[in-house]
């Protein structure tokens, strides 16, 4: 029986046929000619780390397959204004609709309004996708490991670096961490959250961390909920965290933001 991932994916494959129909990697280019520079999202976190500070990530984001809906009253361009208030060094958001209610206009309001380099959250399985990235606007992609061979890893990562954007490159195991690490990726996410499973533990970054040197940076993803969270990472010489459901649910996302890293949140 196929799993989310896998679900994802084969949608995911449908939305980018369709879309080579309404766009051409040439209207793309033209769009994405348009736009203003990329931000730099791997240097803003890395300005933070090297000074001793820590980098957040904070996501904005409706709804998972995990979790269902996670904020009903969903403004995205005020919940990133808030993540800026909150002390966010990058945003993350959430442009697939079938799974996560999230939408491309999301990402391109989003960055319109606040300065932040933004990460497009999404399922990167195409070149047509990288093009479209930064037509809309996006400083960076996630290139999830587990949904890709070897040579689209590299071709994908490749050209979004041509394009100028960064790349988080996310594994969850051993063997994923060997593969991205086979690529030129400065940015290594470790993500939490077995995509399959959906089983979240902390324990995947103490683990996985070890096998990256300090030439890269490791981004903790998923299951980060109290300010003990943050501390147990940053024991782990784990400095940048993508943080997403824990600070959607409150009304005042930056302020949770703000209260999670000042070890005010149990
Ligand atoms: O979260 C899910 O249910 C999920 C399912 C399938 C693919 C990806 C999924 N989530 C993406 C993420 O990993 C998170 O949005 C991100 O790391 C933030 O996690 P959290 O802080 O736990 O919201």
């Amino acid at each position: 029986m196929s799993n989310v991932l896998d679900q994802i994916v084969a949608t995911k494959k449908q939305e980018v046929a369709a879309g080579k129909q309404l766009h051409s990697i040439s209207d793309l280019r033209t769009i994405a000619a348009q736009q203003t520079t990329p931000r730099g999202f791997f240097h803003a976190i890395e300005n933070q780390v090297v000074k001793g500070d820590t980098a957040v990530i904070a996501e904005v984001k409706k709804a998972s397959p995990s979790k269902g809906i996670i904020r009903e009253d969903f403004n995205p361009v005020e919940i990133a204004q808030s993540y800026l208030m909150g002390g966010a060094t990058c945003l993350s958001v959430l442009t697939d609709s079938n799974y996560f209610q999230g939408s491309d206009d999301y990402l391109s309001q989003v960055r319109e309004v606040v300065g932040l380099p933004v990460l497009r959250k999404d399922f990167m399985i195409d070149p047509w996708q990288i093009f479209q990235s930064r037509a809309l606007g996006a400083d960076c992609i996630l290139l999830i490991v587990a949904c890709l061979t070897d040579e689209l890893l590299i071709e994908l990562n490749d050209l979004a670096m041509d394009l100028g954007m960064d790349v988080l490159m996310e594994v969850h195991d051993e063997e994923e961490m060997n593969r991205a690490l086979a690529t030129s990726a400065q940015l290594i996410g470790i993500n939490n959250r077995n995509l399959k499973t959906f089983e979240t533990s902390l324990s995947t970054s103490q683990n996985l961390r070890k096998m990256v040197d300090e030439k890269r940076i490791v981004v903790s993803e998923s299951g980060i909920h109290t300010s003990e969270d943050i501390k147990f990472l940053q024991q782990q010489d784990i400095h940048s965290f993508l943080i997403g459901e824990s600070l959607m649910r409150h009304n005042n996302p930056g302020e949770q933001l703000q209260k999670l890293m000042t070890g005010q949140v149990e």
